[in-house]
């Protein structure tokens, strides 16, 4: 099994329908005609963002952020992860009822407790959701600038991508940057490469989240490997919102090959129907990916991960060296 680490799981996304369930009966709240047959119903990225923010609404108070955060991250180490980036949504928990900083509070004792037992380490990502609006989006930079938790190492947008241009996100970005946060927005899912590039040349993140429609022109594809920036890939994700009609189709191999620094992440893996240590093993099977390029990703997920130089050594020491380096390993 190899070692892992992920970059990209939305927190609200990583309640299982079971948890979500057991929330609905403490809060009252009939569930039956999103959860069914022990998986979440949805039919489109419309309709999954929909069933989002109903799962979300279900996490109202400390204890039940403290919960999920410790639960997904234990389940995480139980699958051989070492390292675990959580997207988290201050909107989210502000329209559940909670404040952004209590909601940050007890996603860090969540975090705590899941290291206490399992040795993990993680950190926060603030995400603005690009459909709440350019006003909300720089509210939630605003806070993550503010707020100065040591486990808050990352701003990123995600949401809609067919709403609004990046070039209406720059200042959020530039609050974030100046704070000192690590930088990733959510492009090239639902948006063509133009929506990547546009990203890349507005906000200069270090990583994009997905990416992967960037295949659409290969003048990117090559200044993507160039620049060193991380993709944050979820192929169960796009087969799951049929951005790709199968894995087959996943641009994954083509862009490792074309030099790009590749990472594997479960984005929201109950809606999917997937995990991390599930994404290591599809691509392993459908690709025929060995355990060398496996853990290559684990590698250049820590390498990109937003953290100090310190961390970084000590993760780094974690994972194996490969006998011998492949594709992506050589860019790092
Ligand atoms: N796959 C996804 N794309 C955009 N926004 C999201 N929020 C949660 N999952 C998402
Ligand atoms: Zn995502």
């Amino acid at each position: 099994m190899p070692i892992k680490a992920e970059l990209h799981c939305h927190i609200e996304g990583a309640a299982s329908p079971d948890l979500a369930v057991s929330q609905a009966r403490k809060y009252n709240v009939d569930l039956s005609a999103l959860v069914r047959d022990g998986g979440y119903v949805w039919h489109d990225f419309t309709s999954f963002l929909a069933a989002y923010d109903v799962v979300a609404g279900l996490f109202r108070s400390e204890d039940d952020y403290v919960r999920l955060a410790d639960h997904y991250l234990s389940s995480l180490a139980r699958d051989g992860a070492i390292y675990a980036e959580l997207f988290v949504s201050p909107d989210h928990a502000r329209k559940a009822g909670l404040s952004p900083e209590a909601y940050i509070r007890a996603l860090a004792e969540g975090m705590q407790r899941a290291a206490a037992k399992t040795g993990i380490e993680s950190r926060m990502v603030v995400t603005g959701v690009r459909h709440f609006g350019v006003e909300a989006v720089e509210a939630a930079a605003r806070f993550a600038a503010r707020s100065r938790h040591p486990l808050i190492a990352g701003f990123g947008m995600a949401g809609d991508e067919r709403v609004g241009d990046m070039e209406d996100f720059v200042r959020a970005f530039e609050i974030a940057r100046e704070a000192g946060l690590g930088i990733t927005v959510h492009a090239g899912e639902f948006g063509g490469w133009e929506s990547v590039a546009a990203a890349l040349d507005h906000l200069r993140p270090s990583r994009i989240g997905h990416g992967v429609r960037a295949v659409e022109n290969t003048d990117l594809v090559k200044r993507i490997a160039d620049e060193g920036v991380v993709l944050e890939c979820c192929p169960g994700s796009n087969i799951a919102l049929g951005v790709f009609p199968s894995l087959a189709d996943h641009p994954l191999p083509r862009l490792l090959q074309a030099g790009c620094r590749v990472t594997l992440n479960s984005d929201d893996p109950p809606f999917f129907r997937t995990s991390l240590a599930g994404e290591y093993e599809a691509t392993r099977r459908a690709f025929g990916f060995d355990e060398r390029t496996l853990t290559s990703f684990t590698q250049t997920a820590v390498e990109a991960a937003f953290v100090d130089r310190k961390t970084r050594a000590q993760l780094l020491t974690r994972v194996p060296k490969p006998a011998a380096r492949s594709a992506s390993a050589r860019k790092l």
